[in-house]
Order: structure tokens, then C-alpha cells, then sequence
């Protein structure tokens, strides 16, 4: 807590100074700006942010936003774009997408990720180019995601058994997250159990370090450092990096030892992060250009991978499954579907192609995204250079918010906006036709353009294999003297945005 006070003390003090840079920053600014609300000295726009940001800015957008769909913020020492409509995030991607694709430097963020060289946080520029290509062309690539079927298939037949041995209204978020961690950690470094457990714990700790306002979203950078240093957040960050090294070396270590061979069964990200490497070094002789996957660059790959993947994926599934019970004729035609393609099988005997051909399952899934995105304003990006974005000039450095929650709800792309009503994405309905893959503005929960999320197609079967393991096993009750429309849908802020209260059901087994 002592921190919080040294940081307000230090806030005082540096105001009249930032302020004063800030102001001779602005007056250099001479374009036309998209429109703010009134601000203060100082934060800016920062306190009419709630915790539950992605709501307080489309409040704002409704107030003082553009017909456009932009709106310009003042968070503290960032300048801010707010995308909050389909069309804006539309326009953003198709012609501006380049100028954003950068991240904005956060302390935290940058020394967790042994300076930047993971994908989520690395400015734009060729190592973070040749991180993406590793990860998308080889280490998540279709044939790579496929190969972990077996493990997803053991995952979700390990969490039926799971539910099967509680027949009271337990912790599911618990038994959710610990699904995806292991199938995460197993298709990243072949970890399982104990290991696993551990992943967790600092997992958790590292995200408690990253959230909220940051020393350097305020201060300028020696003034961040200075409050990170008094207040003892410097050495957290060191601390949790030492954690990370005695977890990750001798994973690493055993992986090099063992040296699978591509095509292995097992193998696995880091086992392909190693070889990858190996194969750079003969092919450039010790020409990296300045990148190599150095220890440091696999250990900040592997743990991107793990954090962008577990706590999104679970998440999503605990979202899923709060408006299956919340709407339960959807949960119904849901059941309906497993139950006819499952043909008599149990659910841990249903395979992925069968799941593929789910039409509804697909359906209950983009809808489920839709309206809970699990990172409702994407991550931020950052402008490299000046853009002229519907007539406002954008200076370059400006962060932006795309606010995918917002233009998931966004009435001119949607009807009833706040129904869950997966038949919108059959054959037949307004959006049959829209995907999230990033091609359709109006559905970007993993994004759109250069910054999308790599991993869509790791998610969608973890997410998928959960939730027909679930629904075919089992009937779902809500606790005792609870009907669905009593099911509470409010959200708790966070990294990601999972559900207030967490859910309580109590499954009855079918067979
Ligand atoms: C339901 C699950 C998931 C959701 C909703 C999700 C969503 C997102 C979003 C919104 C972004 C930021 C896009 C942007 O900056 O514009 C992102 C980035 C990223 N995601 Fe995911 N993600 C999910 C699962 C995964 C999985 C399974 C992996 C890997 C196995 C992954 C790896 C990444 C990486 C590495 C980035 C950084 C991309 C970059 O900065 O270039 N994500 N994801």
C-alpha cells in the first residue's frame, strides 16, 4: 500500500512540471483533433475512466465521440485515439493500419518481457516481424495446432472427469483456467501437473504487476523509474524475471538435451523455438542482423505464448457458459446439436473433425466473443507516424483504443445488439457471412490487420473441445431458487474482463 502513497506524493510534485510540457507539447500540434471532453491538469481524461475502461470510454464516445466513431483522449501523459464504431474500426485497418501497429512502451510490460523481445509488447520492427513470423508460420501454424489434438482430447476427457466428481455448485472458474493452463503449458514447453501449477502462480503474479495505471502512464520517464524504484516495483519486476529464469532454464535446458526432431509427436513451441534457432545459425553463419532467438528472446516467447493464451481462453469458456444458462433455449439447440452429431458416443469419445462440422457450437462461440471479448480493447496500439484518420490529424505517438466491446454492440452493424442470439451467424441471419478472422470490422475480438491475434486458431478448438466435453456430459442447473434470468452478467475488471461473479452451476451428469 506504502507505494501508492509515494507514487501520490511524487504525482504532486511532478504535476506543475508535466503539465507545463504537456501544454508546450499540445501547442505544437496545429491540425484539426478529433473532439475530448473537458480535462484536467495533469490526468487528462484519467478520472473519468472507471475500472471497467472499455465501458467509461464508449460513455464517452456516446457524449463526445464523432459520428465517425473517433474520440481523443488525454490519459494522463498519453494521447489517446478511441475507435468505438465498426465503420471507424474499418477505416483504422484498411488504411491506417500500418501508422498504428506499434505498441506504446509500458516499464512493466517491457521488463517482464526481457525488454520487449516477446510479440504482444515489441515496438514495430523487424525483430517483433520475425517473432510473428516464428509464431505464426511455425509455431502455430494449422498443421502445428493440429498435432496438439491429443492433448486438447485428454485435457477436455480430464476436465469432464473433473466436473464429474463435484456434484455441487463449485469453483468451475478454477476447473476452467486449470483446462486451459494445461493444455497451454503442455503445447508450450510439455509441462504437466506440478509444473503447470506453478506456471499459474507466476502467471498470476506477473499479470498483478502489469494491470492497472501505470508510474509511466503519468510521469515522464526518469520520474516513473524514480516512484518505481522508491516504492519497491522495480525489484518486484526483477524478482518475478528471477522467478521466470529458475522456472524456465532447465525447461529449456531438458528441451535442448532431448532435441526432437521436426515431426516428433511431441513436439513442442519451445522444442520449435530451439530448432528454429539452430537453423538460423547455419543459414546465417552468425549474421543475425541484430536477431537471434537467444535465450532470452525463447524465454520471452514462451512465456507471450502461455500468458496471451491461458487466461483469455478461460475466460471466454466461463462467458460461454454463463449465457448457455442464462438463455436456455440456446443451451437446448446447443445440446440438440452435440447430442445428434455424437451419434451414441460419450462426449470424450467426440473428435475435432466431428466438432468442426458443429454449425451451432461455431455460432454459440462468435456470439459468446461478441458480447464478452476477453480483452475488450484489444491491446494498445501505438501511431509511428502522423495520420490523417476522416479528417482529424493524428499526431504520430498517439495510443489507440479499439474498442471491440463497444463495436461489438454497435447498432448500426448489429440487431439487438445486447441479445445473445447465436442464430444471427447461421445461414439465413444478418451476420451468416461474418467471421472473426479479421476481415469483418464489426466482430474484432482478436483484432484485425498486423497486430491480430496469432493464436485464433490454437483458441477455437481449446475453446470448442471445453464446451462440447461440458454440454454433452452433462445437464446444467442453476443453484437452488435461481432462474436463468437471475444468471449475473456484470463483468469485474482486470487484464481480461471475466464475470463479476463467478459462476455457480451444478451439473447433473446425463449418463
Ligand atoms: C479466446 C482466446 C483469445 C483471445 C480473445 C485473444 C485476443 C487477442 C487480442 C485482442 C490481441 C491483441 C490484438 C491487437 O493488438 O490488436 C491478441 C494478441 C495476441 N495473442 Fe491472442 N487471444 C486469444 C488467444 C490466444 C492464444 C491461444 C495465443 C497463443 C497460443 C495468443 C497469442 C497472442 C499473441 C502472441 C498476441 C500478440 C500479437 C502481436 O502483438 O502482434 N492469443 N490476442
Amino acid at each position: 500500500m506504502y507505494h501508492y502513497v509515494f507514487l501520490a506524493a511524487a504525482v504532486v510534485l511532478l504535476a506543475v512540471v508535466t503539465y507545463n510540457a504537456k501544454n508546450r507539447g499540445r501547442r505544437r500540434i496545429d491540425g484539426k483533433l478529433p473532439p475530448s471532453p473537458p480535462s484536467l491538469p495533469f490526468l487528462g481524461h484519467l478520472h473519468l475512466m472507471s475500472p471497467l475502461l472499455h465501458r467509461s470510454l464508449h460513455d464517452l464516445h456516446l457524449r463526445y465521440g464523432t459520428d465517425g466513431g473517433l474520440l481523443l483522449l488525454q490519459l494522463g501523459r498519453r494521447r489517446t485515439l478511441v475507435v468505438s464504431t465498426s465503420s471507424a474500426a474499418a477505416d483504422l485497418y484498411r488504411r491506417h493500419d500500418l501508422a498504428f501497429a506499434s505498441r506504446p512502451h509500458v516499464a512493466a510490460a517491457h521488463k517482464l518481457s526481457y525488454g520487449s523481445r516477446n510479440i504482444s509488447f515489441a515496438p514495430l520492427g523487424d525483430a517483433w516481424r520475425r517473432n510473428r513470423k516464428a509464431a505464426s508460420a511455425h509455431v502455430l501454424s494449422p498443421r502445428r495446432v493440429a498435432s496438439f489434438a491429443t492433448v486438447r482430447a485428454a485435457e477436455a476427457a480430464a476436465l469432464v472427469a473433473d466436473v464429474r466428481g463435484r456434484a455441487a455448485a463449485a469453483k468451475w472458474r478454477g476447473l476452467l483456467y486449470g483446462y486451459t493452463n494445461a493444455v497451454v503449458t503442455r503445447a508450450a514447453t510439455g509441462a504437466a501437473g506440478t509444473t503447470a501449477e506453478k506456471l499459474k502462480q507466476l502467471l498470476g503474479n506477473a499479470t498483478s504487476l502489469v494491470a492497472g495505471v501505470q508510474a509511466d502512464d503519468l510521469l515522464p520517464d526518469v520520474a516513473a523509474r524514480v516512484v518505481r524504484w522508491v516504492t519497491g516495483l522495480e525489484k518486484k519486476f526483477d524478482d518475478t524475471i528471477v522467478e521466470w529464469e529458475k522456472f524456465l532454464s532447465p525447461i529449456m535446458a531438458d528441451h535442448m538435451a532431448k532435441k526432437r526432431k521436426e515431426g516428433d509427436e511431441e513436439e513442442n513451441f519451445m522444442d520449435v523455438l530451439l530448432r528454429l534457432r539452430e537453423e538460423e545459425e547455419k543459414e546465417e553463419e552468425g549474421n543475425t542482423n541484430g536477431f537471434e532467438l537467444s535465450d532470452a528472446r525463447v524465454k520471452s516467447l514462451i512465456i507471450d505464448l502461455i500468458s496471451a493464451a491461458t487466461e483469455t481462453t478461460s475466460v471466454t469458456l466461463e462467458w460461454a457458459m454463463a449465457e448457455l444458462v442464462a438463455n436456455p433455449s440456446v443451451m437446448a439447440k446447443l445440446q440438440e446439436e452435440i447430442t445428434r452429431s455424437a451419434n451414441g458416443k460419450p462426449a470424450t469419445a467426440i473428435t475435432e473433425t466431428e466438432v468442426a462440422a458443429m454449425d451451432y457450437l461455431h455460432a454459440v462461440v462468435k456470439e459468446t466473443l461478441r458480447l464478452h471479448p476477453a480483452a475488450p480493447i484489444l491491446v494498445p496500439h501505438q501511431s509511428t507516424t502522423a495520420a490523417i484518420v476522416q479528417g482529424y490529424e493524428i499526431p504520430s505517438k498517439t495510443s489507440l483504443f479499439i474498442n471491440a466491446w463497444a463495436i461489438g454492440r454497435d447498432p448500426a452493424a448489429w440487431d439487438s445488439p445486447e441479445e445473445f442470439r447465436p442464430e444471427r451467424f447461421l445461414p439465413g441471419g444478418e451476420a451468416a457471412a461474418v467471421d472473426f478472422r479479421g476481415s469483418d470490422y464489426q466482430l474484432v475480438p482478436f483484432g484485425a490487420g498486423r497486430r491480430i491475434c496469432p493464436g485464433i486458431n490454437f483458441a477455437v478448438p481449446v475453446l470448442e473441445m471445453a464446451l462440447v466435453g461440458l454440454i454433452h456430459g452433462f445437464d446444467w442447473e442453476l443453484p437452488a431458487g435461481m432462474a436463468a434470468a437471475d444468471v449475473d452478467l456484470s463483468e469485474a475488471p482486470g487484464l481480461t474482463t471475466p464475470l463479476r461473479v463467478p459462476l455457480r452451476l451444478v451439473p447433473k451428469c446425463k449418463t
